[in-house]
């Protein structure tokens, strides 16, 4: 097992890795300051890791609340249900909630927290690779709104990441590469030497090799909890860990969410912005080529669907990096070095969204 630390004025917290962690009692009643725990999980996820959890937790006798599966529950109408189940289990200030899947769990569990009672403790146990490798990690929780995704929110920190990356082994392989788009997103804004190993041991990541699975989520939560620490609220430098969110986000909006997963459309959205990188002369043919191959061999989109240039602009009109009217876009000189910018002509963008990608 490793632990690494993300360290915030507020408070920092241990992103525990490892094998089989969910069965250590230790680790998951450490962050437990009050008397009540309550689990957030869904159906899916329950019948596979719900009783080790509850074993683990015990003396503590946990409420628990199971939310349908999908991105659709990422809805106001769930944060509504949860704090309607918290109450009637009589959870107080001093509950501790355990957020048990992927990230659809881990940001409704973790807004449910925020906003329950004015904020309760919440700790992170995610069990996707994209949960284990991004979204538990850094305090975004929130869901969507029809006008736009992640659109009602708030940044609130988990008090534990707890990543058993043995659970990746239920995992379906449209999921496994979902997470791994997001793990190629590390390596195309900040750390080349990490996209270099991704090309040698892509195979070995789509088989589960538990150590080359073990090196990406330690890697990718290092990289991600880096950026956290020096930027929390988004500031700055945190914006670049929206690479091909721009884009993205527009795809899952236009498709109805959940019709493409979060890792496909950021795959689909990484490329664009690789190729807009590209027509404004940032990025040499090249290098785009490169992230091509490597979105390709994840087994992920490399083109978005057929959306409309001007529903593109319409969806990414909302993103919430947009500033004094104009949309942000992280584009790239080189795979490893990204940069925000708004300086994007209408007309490369537009060439853009007419070539289909
Ligand atoms: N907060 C953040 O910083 C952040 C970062 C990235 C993504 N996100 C959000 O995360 C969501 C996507 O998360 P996701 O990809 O984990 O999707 P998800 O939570 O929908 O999980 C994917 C599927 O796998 C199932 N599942 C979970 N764990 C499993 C396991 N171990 N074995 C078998 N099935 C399992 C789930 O029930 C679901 O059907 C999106 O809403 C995205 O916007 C948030
Ligand atoms: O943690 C971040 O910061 C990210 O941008 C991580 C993204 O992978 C993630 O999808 C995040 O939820 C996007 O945030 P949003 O602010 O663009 O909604
Ligand atoms: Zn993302």
């Amino acid at each position: 097992m490793s632990t690494l630390r993300l360290d915030l004025p507020g408070g920092g917290y241990p992103i525990h890795i490892g094998s089989g962690v969910l069965g250590s009692a230790d680790l998951l009643r450490a962050p437990v300051s009050g008397d009540r725990v309550a689990i957030v999980t869904n159906e899916v996820v329950a019948p596979l890791y719900l009783a080790r959890l509850t074993e683990a937790l015990a003396p503590f006798d946990p409420a628990v609340v199971i939310l349908p599966d999908g991105e659709t529950q990422k809805a106001l109408g769930t944060i509504d249900r949860v704090v309607g189940a918290f109450l009637e289990a009589r959870c107080d200030r001093a509950t501790t909630i355990f957020a048990l899947g992927g990230g659809v769990v881990g940001d409704i569990a973790g807004f449910a927290a925020a906003v329950y009672q004015r904020g309760v403790p919440f700790v992170q146990v995610p069990t996707t690779l994209l949960s284990q490798v991004d979204s538990s990690v850094g305090g975004k929780t929130g869901v969507n709104h029809a006008l736009g995704k992640n659109m009602i929110g708030c940044f609130y920190q988990p008090k534990a990441v707890i990543i058993d990356t043995a659970t990746l082994a239920t995992l379906p392989d449209r999921e496994l590469s979902a997470g791994l788009a997001e793990v190629i997103k590390y390596g195309a804004i900040g750390n080349r030497t990490f996209l270099e190993w991704l090309e040698q041991n892509m195979e070995a990541l789509l088989r589960r090799d538990p150590g080359a699975l073990a090196y990406a989520i330690e890697t990718s939560c290092r990289d991600k909890a880096r950026v956290v620490m020096a930027d929390e609220r988004e500031a700055g430098v945190r914006a670049l860990l929206n690479f091909g969110h721009t884009f993205g986000h527009a795809i899952e909006g236009a498709m109805g969410y959940g019709r493409w997963l979060h890792g496909e459309a950021v795959a689909a959205g990484m490329l664009m912005a690789a190729r807009l990188s590209e027509r404004l002369g940032w990025l040499a043919a090249g290098e785009g080529e490169r992230l091509r191959a490597l979105i390709q061999r994840a087994r992920l989109p490399l083109a978005p669907p057929a959306i409309a240039p001007q529903r593109f602009l319409e969806l990414m009109a909302v993103d919430k990096k947009a500033t004094r009217g104009r949309t942000r876009f992280v584009l790239l000189r080189a795979l490893g070095d990204a940069f925000l910018t708004d300086d994007v002509p209408e007309e490369a963008l537009m060439a853009l969204l007419n070539a289909g990608a």
